[in-house]
């Protein structure tokens, strides 16, 4: 079985809207993630030797120097809640006012008075973007009278700076003593003014969920022009080929292909559900799973045997959780089915989106054990974020199993209560009820597996198609031949004779050998030397496929993990500002201009910046609700701007849908998926 980034394709016909109604309720954790955790806690382990090391390193760190103007602000400010007295109200409305109070004071800190948030709460009805948008514009305007004022008596010497820093206000600070990290908004009336906090580029070392990730290089405006300007010369061949005719002739006989990928929380029993699956179809060899039965036995670990078949390094086996995307496959009477085995722990979240916008269709695996379905569904677990991002990331058929229903007696009762919650929320995350089946089983019994239900306690009530046929019944999705070359790159590694090779999925369009393409962002043009699918050779390749590439006359530094391939005749566009429609799920802070992010597209993952915000709209109608917003929250549907500290290749939805979706995450947390709507 093998390992690596892998592929998707999916349902082009199918439309992205109407299941984003669900986003505000999909990935909330209460708990404070590792992320998180680095980023504001004292970690012996980051070389902080002692607490009294970790003191003397930082004692240099000047207190921030207050602006006077700012100083005089939050004094009046101070006075103003201080001499303020809380208005008679009903229960009610007290609650309503006192969440209302702590919204806004997570956005504007502590500069703005009690009396002002309370009074403007009540005068906007406890309406959220109504009242943050009242006080931001209001201290807007005082900071424009202020900086007129200082301008006025500085005239000869005003600087950016200055003015700038005239205007900053401290957003919530973290309670934590030993926290470093500010945030900050900045009402600063200056066009060219961010506002945000810093986050540390995936270039920066080592954290989980970045292991294995390239950004692309570093591509100046002058390659690319250069490169753009270069005019292409393709063969008569490459020019005039009609894919669809050729696939028509090379693939008219042979049974077709979809990649599968497995999600669910952790412990769901995904990855020993595969290992079963493959064992009971004869992918795997009697030989090998005694192997991994003794191994296993001797570990005191015998109940993860099946899972050793896709969890293959000693991490994985000695934590007992997958780590990062495994691969195999299985075939069915008129199907070839490759699964991808993604990790549930939130910590590989990156890596199961990586399998993910390879995947075709998924199964949800979750556990029906009592408590621990709650805990994967209900209790901030990953069953929600997993369903919620692979539909944003195009996958519409969706098969669920509840698996483990050996550990609740084969109860009938248990299934339905477990299928209704789950319906109504998959319905509301955009799955249409036909794409969506559910299959009782057990991934260590094997039971109604690979044959039908043969436990008396499961036959008494159920009847219908065991999993392998669940498989066997999802639809092969369009494939999109005739649209130009795309291919999205996973992986990189020397080749075997010269050049190298470059892994990843044809996402539109067909490659064939001696192909001219265009590489990345540098649209570097490279020459295609050798094809193969699953180390078998090809003259042809086409959309959906899952390929590694040889490469010649190209420069390997220009080439990263997340980087496209594209027709030379009808180039990818390259930018660095885009505008998207974009849903926010999981927002600690709302977004606000600024808002730095790790961008996802496709295998890519991009430092960015959402640096306008343009409208919020009206998530079934999409109608424009509101010009330019202050800030989202969760929940909210938003027209924004994102620029990425480099350039990268991407296109509109509307013309690729397979490379027009993005996702957003900070601190380990997915917090906006959505389409690209414009190209700056
Ligand atoms: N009783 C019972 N236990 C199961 C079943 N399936 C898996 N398990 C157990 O659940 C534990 C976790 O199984 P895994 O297959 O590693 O779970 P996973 O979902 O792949 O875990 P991650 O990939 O790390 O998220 C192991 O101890 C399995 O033996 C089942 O159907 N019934």
């Amino acid at each position: 079985m093998s390992r690596h980034r892998i592929v998707r394709t999916m349902d082009y016909n199918d439309e992205y809207d109407g299941y984003d109604d669900v986003y505000g309720h999909s990935v909330d954790d209460e708990c404070i993630s590792p992320t998180d955790a680095q980023q504001w806690l004292y970690d012996r382990a980051r070389g902080q030797q002692s607490m009294s090391a970790f003191m003397s390193k930082n004692k240099d760190i000047k207190e921030e120097e207050e602006d006077e103007d700012d100083d005089e602000a939050y004094q009046k400010a101070r006075r103003d809640s201080d001499n303020f007295q809380m208005p008679v109200l009903d229960e009610l409305e007290q609650a309503q006012l006192s969440s209302c109070v702590d919204e806004v004071r997570s956005v504007v800190g502590d500069a703005v008075s009690e009396r002002l948030i309370v009074e403007t709460s009540m005068r906007f009805g406890y309406d959220i973007q109504k009242i943050l948008d009242e006080i931001l514009n209001e201290e807007t305007n005082k900071n424009e009278k202020r900086s007129q004022k200082f301008k006025l008596n500085n005239a000869p010497t005003t600087t950016t700076t200055s003015i700038t820093k005239a205007a900053t206000m401290t957003t919530p600070k973290p309670t934590s003593a030993s926290a470093v990290t500010t945030t900050k908004v900045t009402l600063s009336t200056q066009k060219e003014a961010r506002r945000g906090f810093d986050i540390a580029s995936p270039k920066t070392p080592a954290s989980p969920v970045l292991s294995g990730r390239n950004t692309p290089v570093d591509v100046s405006g002058d390659d690319v022009a250069r490169n753009a300007a270069n005019t292409f010369k393709v063969s008569k061949d490459q020019a005039q080929r009609n894919a669809k005719q050729l696939y028509e002739k090379e693939r008219a006989d042979q049974k077709s292909q979809f990649h599968m990928i497995v999600i669910g929380h952790v412990d769901a029993g995904k990855s020993t559900l595969m290992g079963h699956l493959l064992y009971d179809t004869g992918n795997v060899s009697q030989r090998v799973m005694h192997k991994h039965e003794q191994e296993s036995k001797k570990l005191g670990k015998q109940s993860f045997m099946y899972a050793w078949v896709l969890d293959e390094t000693g991490e994985e086996r000695a934590r007992g959780i997958t780590m990062d995307v495994g691969q195999s496959r299985i075939e069915t009477e008129s199907k070839i089915v490759t699964l991808l085995d993604a990790p549930g722990h939130k910590d590989f979240i990156p890596n199961m989106i990586s399998g993910a916008t390879q995947a075709d269709v998924a199964l949800l695996v979750v556990d029906a054990t009592r408590g621990e379905f709650e805990s994967g569904f209900e209790l901030g677990g990953q069953t929600r974020e997993h369903a919620i991002l692979v539909r944003s990331l195009g996958v519409n058929q969706l098969g669920v199993v509840i698996n483990k229903l050996d550990t609740v007696g084969w109860s009938k009762e248990r299934f339905t209560e477990i299928v209704s919650k789950l319906k109504a929320f998959l319905k509301q995350a955009g799955f249409k009820e036909s794409d969506v089946s559910f299959t009782p089983c057990s991934g260590l019994t094997g039971e109604n597996l690979t044959k039908r239900a043969q436990e008396p306690a499961l036959i008494v009530w159920y009847t219908g198609p065991h999993l392998l046929e669940v498989i066997e019944n999802f639809k092969i999705p369009d494939r999109a031949i005739d649209r130009p070359l795309r291919m999205s790159v996973s992986d990189i590694y020397k080749g075997t004779s010269s050049g190298f090779c470059i892994s990843g999925r044809i996402e539109t369009g067909v490659l064939c050998v001696n192909d001219k393409v265009l590489v990345g962002a540098s649209r570097e043009q490279a020459q295609v030397k050798a094809l193969t699918i699953d180390e078998l050779s090809q003259s042809n390749v086409f959309a959906g496929d899952q390929v590694a590439v040889t490469l010649a006359g190209v420069d390997v530094n220009n080439i990263t993990v997340g980087c496209i391939i594209c027709d030379p005749q009808t180039p990818i566009p390259v930018t660095t500002r885009f505008q998207a429609r974009i849903i926010v799920f999981n927002v600690k802070v709302p977004i606000t201009m600024g808002y730095p992010v790790l961008l996802h597209h496709q295998s890519l993952i991009e430092p960015a910046t959402v640096c306008k915000l343009t409208a919020l709209i009206h998530k079934s109608t999409g109608e424009v609700v509101k010009k330019k917003p202050r800030c989202l929250g969760n929940n909210s549907c938003a027209l924004v701007e994102v620029e990425t500290s480099r350039p990268i290749c991407i296109e509109r939805y509307a013309d690729f849908k397979e490379l027009g979706r993005i996702m957003m995450r900070v601190a380990g947390v997915t917090i906006a998926a959505g389409m690209v709507t414009k190209i700056r």
